[in-house]
């Protein structure tokens, strides 16, 4: 490695969470949320064990060997994961859900939101969530034109 080059590394941290949602879009009447959702648009809900990784990327400081303190990254991870959603109902507790469907693909953003709020600027790389064992999103902090 020549002296003025810097290594780059990715850094993960998982946590698990509990919550209960219902898949209902208040777009649609009652008959299309059934029709879309399905088991997913019971009235009284559902409940999941989320299990979530963060990663950051970045340049390994060569004189801490670290990329970031994972011991900082724990303690958002507690204020922007499991602070707002654990043990939650997420439609009726988490102001975000109120207009926005509980979907993971939409937990996903909302947790990239709140971790963007916290971290140092341009090192979060990746929000994977896992709501089933099966049933998993990633999300980067793409964007695109709607419709596109
Ligand atoms: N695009 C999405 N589709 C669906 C989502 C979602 O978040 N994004 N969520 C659901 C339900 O909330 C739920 O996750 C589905 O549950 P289930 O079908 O029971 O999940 P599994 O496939 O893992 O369970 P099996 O026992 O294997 O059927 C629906 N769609
Ligand atoms: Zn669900």
């Amino acid at each position: 490695m020549s002296p003025r080059s810097a290594r780059l590394a990715r850094l993960s941290r998982s946590v698990t969470f509990s919550a209960c949602h219902r898949l209902h879009s208040k777009s649609l009447s009652d008959e299309e949320n059934l029709k879309l959702f399905g088991k997913c648009n019971n009235p009284n809900g559902h409940g999941h064990n989320y299990k979530v990784t963060v990663t950051v990327r970045g340049q390994i400081d060569p004189v801490s060997g670290m990329v970031m303190n994972l011991t900082d990254l724990k303690e958002y991870m507690q204020e922007a994961i499991m602070e707002p959603l654990d043990h939650k109902n997420l439609d009726k507790d988490v102001p975000y859900f109120t207009q926005v469907v509980s979907t993971t693909e939409n937990v996903a953003v909302f947790i990239w939101e709140n971790l963007q709020r916290l971290l140092p600027p341009g090192i979060l790389y990746k929000v994977k969530v896992h709501e089933t064992e099966q049933n998993v999103v990633v999300y980067k902090g793409e964007e695109t034109t709607a419709g596109k």
